[in-house]
């Protein structure tokens, strides 16, 4: 059995005036890649409301499929569930939910993604994947972005659920448990920029229950005076 120092703590981001007087509990889930779950990020009434305003735009996930003859978006049949997505200006409680990443994170919102809200029902899951392209891909430059790859992702659980529906890092060998109200957090790279492939991770099926999460995935071009480069070309990742 391995034994991982692993903490919990209040943060507030290296003194950051927003947390100073109400610092955010967090705990480490795992070292090395260092991810994170930070609890009460979101109340019970803002849930309500993110989830108003996405249940109508839901639409069943699809996927984007590069064939030699047509380059076409699917429905992922391998990943089930339905998601909507929600920018700053569809309600002041998204705009609110990014600025608050922001101050726990410490990094720019100026090249996030939209809010995307999933909502998995009995059997959803989102089989194990990385949140970035795969090196391979970036060679094919297949997924080339204007803001860079999703340096990092913000993992938001809108509900519990009953039975199933964790987030497990496979590789790793961790798992997050949906705790309404937590968001897990971790970079999808090292800081010299390399994928880090021990990122790779899954939504478990649910068994029992209807799981909401939300994700905010951020993008690599606005951290440039956000995120720490290290004179060391291994250097790992720290979330602190
Ligand atoms: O919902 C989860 O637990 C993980 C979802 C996920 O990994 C994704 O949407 O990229
Ligand atoms: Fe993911």
């Amino acid at each position: 059995m391995w034994e991982r120092k692993l903490h919990c703590y209040l943060h507030t981001n290296n003194g950051n005036p927003w947390l100073m007087f109400n610092p955010v509990k967090v705990e480490e889930l795992w070292d090395s890649p260092h991810i994170v779950q930070f609890y009460d990020v979101i109340t019970s009434a803002e849930v309500d409301k993110i989830k108003k305003l996405a249940k109508p735009r839901l639409f069943r996930a699809i996927h984007f499929e590069d064939k030699e003859d047509s380059e076409v978006f699917q429905k992922a049949a391998y990943r089930i569930t339905k998601v909507s997505w929600l920018n700053d200006t569809s309600g002041p409680v998204i705009a609110k939910l990014t600025r608050r990443i922001s101050e726990i994170t410490g990094l720019s919102m100026n090249t996030t993604e939209e809010l995307q809200v999933a909502n998995y029902g009995v059997g959803g899951e989102y089989p194990p994947h990385l949140d970035v392209a795969s090196e391979d891909d970036h060679r094919k430059r297949m997924y080339d972005h204007p803001d860079g790859e999703r340096i990092a992702t913000f993992l938001i659980y809108l509900s519990e659920v009953e039975e199933g529906g964790g987030t497990a890092f496979v590789r790793a060998g961790v798992a997050a448990k949906p705790i309404k109200g937590s968001a897990v957090f971790w970079y999808n790279m090292y800081p010299s920029g390399d994928i880090d492939i021990r990122t790779f991770h899954g939504a478990c099926p649910v068994i029992i229950g209807n799981k909401w999460a939300s994700n905010k995935w951020i993008r690599e071009l606005g951290e440039s005076f956000h995120r720490q480069c290290k004179l060391d070309r291994n250097a790992d990742n720290r979330i602190f």
